[in-house]
């Protein structure tokens, strides 16, 4: 039996993801048409093995249960179990996972998997999970690794590992020089004995807080959660070296969802995915809608998404790498590509919507124009992956990326917004160039 932990952070993260986090936790934010973590979970129910599923966070209860049933509900018939745990403190990225330790032993799995929930791949579980019990018996953690150009490499968790063995030699989280260009996915198979590991950490840094506590007369030190575990610093890297951390690289497609730009490749890589996955999700064949109910919509360049409670006019063209959500209305002669179009948005006549984000519940009137600037990864470096540039360059001004409508937003008849951000519940009245409008 095998269980897999999802990280999701709290609101306090997350905030690169803004305007769009303000409106929904970034674990939930829908990326072809479902949340960011539904994709995780989408993939760990593929394995026959995985019998339950944790999403560690500090997000109230409140905002994670509508999804925890939703998903519950899906995969009950896969005899899957879906829980969402939360950490009454940021713990940290390991600090969560030895904290509800009894919840990820219970049953006795042989192994776990762990994700970062801001990351999107095609991730290969059930060859990292093999990959894992083939290595010697005192593997503890295996790594999915991927390439990253050598500039970028210093954003990521680095390693060295031997190619053949996949023994990692040597571990460093966001060097300050260049170590390699192997990087951390931030996806993990784990052995049940990593407990060990965590409970020694925990209970070292007990002493010393007690030892803090006694020679500051204060509680406990330096103010930091004794159950705060850094994952990567406190774990990963002095497993390096020791026969006891491994990585599997792989090929597959993966990416980072730090900043709302990362969240227009992801969604075309998803949609992409669907061909092989779920080609019945896709509304690619002729003018078809996807989820099987065969009804008209409208000209599409593959891949789009069109949940089955949108209106889309039969004269509307949509695509490539669209996502349009449920309840959505797009009037006639409406333009869409390269975008996400949030749920209960509405697209009026003859608007063009080009490398944007609309958010829910927001209007655009008609002969508008919305266009953002694509942020992909740059094609002619090899393992290039997406840059997360801050929102302003060294001159204080934005730097170009794509457009952004917060929830409930509303763009006038005729007025052009390009690369912008605009805030929740605002009524523009006029055009908008390079603005993050408040
Ligand atoms: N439950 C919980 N989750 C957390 C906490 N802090 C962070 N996380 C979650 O853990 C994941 C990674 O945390 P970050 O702090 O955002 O790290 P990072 O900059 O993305 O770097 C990590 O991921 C890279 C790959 O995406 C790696 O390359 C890198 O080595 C590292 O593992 C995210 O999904 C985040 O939501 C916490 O206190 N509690």
């Amino acid at each position: 039996m095998l269980k897999a932990v999802i990280l999701i952070g709290g609101p306090q993260k997350g905030t690169r993801f803004r305007p769009l986090s303000l409106d929904t936790p970034k674990p939930l934010f829908p990326l072809a048409g479902r949340p960011l973590i539904a994709h995780h979970i989408e993939a760990c129910a593929q394995l026959p093995d995985i019998r339950e599923i944790l999403i560690i966070g500090y997000y109230p209860q409140t905002q994670m249960e509508g999804f925890v049933g939703d998903m519950q509900a899906l995969y009950s018939s896969s005899n899957i179990n879906i829980r969402y745990l939360q950490e009454f403190t940021a713990l940290g990225t390991a600090g969560g996972m030895y904290h509800f330790r009894d919840q990820i032993r219970a049953g006795n799995p042989r192994a776990f998997f762990v994700l970062n929930g801001d990351v999107c791949a095609d991730f290969p579980l059930q060859e990292l999970c093999d990959f894992h019990e083939k290595r010697p018996a005192s593997a503890l953690v295996t790594i999915m690794s991927t390439e990253a150009t050598r500039q970028q490499s210093l954003h990521y968790g680095c390693l060295v590992f031997n190619r053949s063995s996949g023994a990692v030699s040597h571990y460093v989280e966001k060097p300050s020089s260049y170590v390699s260009t192997f990087i951390n996915c931030g996806v993990y198979v784990c052995s049940m004995d990593i407990f060990a590991v965590l409970a020694q950490i925990f209970h070292s840094r007990g002493q010393e807080y007690s030892c803090q506590a006694f020679c500051n007369g204060n509680g406990n030190g330096n103010g930091r959660e004794q159950g705060h575990i850094k994952w990567e610093q406190e774990v990963l890297t002095p497993l390096a070296g020791t026969d006891k951390l491994f990585a599997m690289p792989v090929p597959n497609w993966w990416s980072q969802l730090k900043t709302a730009g990362s969240a227009i490749y992801a969604n075309r890589h998803y949609l992409g995915l669907y061909k092989k996955t779920h080609p019945e999700r896709l509304a690619n064949v002729g003018t078809k809608r996807g989820e099987g109910d065969g009804s008209l919509i409208c000209t599409v360049h593959p891949d789009v998404y069109v949940h089955p409670s949108a209106t889309v006019h039969h004269s509307a063209v949509l695509g490539p790498n669209v996502a349009i959500g449920p309840g959505v209305t797009i009037g006639p002669g409406v333009r869409i590509r390269e975008s996400i179009v949030l749920e209960q948005a509405q697209i009026l006549d003859h608007t063009l919507v080009l490398h944007s984000i609309v958010g829910r519940g927001s209007t655009i009137g008609a002969w508008a124009r919305v266009e953002g600037t694509p942020s992909d990864p740059d094609p002619n470096k090899p393992f290039a992956k997406m840059e997360n540039p801050p929102l302003f360059n060294n001159e204080g001004k934005l730097n170009p990326s794509i457009t952004i409508l917060g929830c409930f937003v509303q763009v006038p008849a005729e007025k052009i917004l390009l690369n912008s951000i605009v805030l929740p519940h605002k009524e523009l009245s006029r055009s908008f160039k390079n603005e993050i409008i408040l």
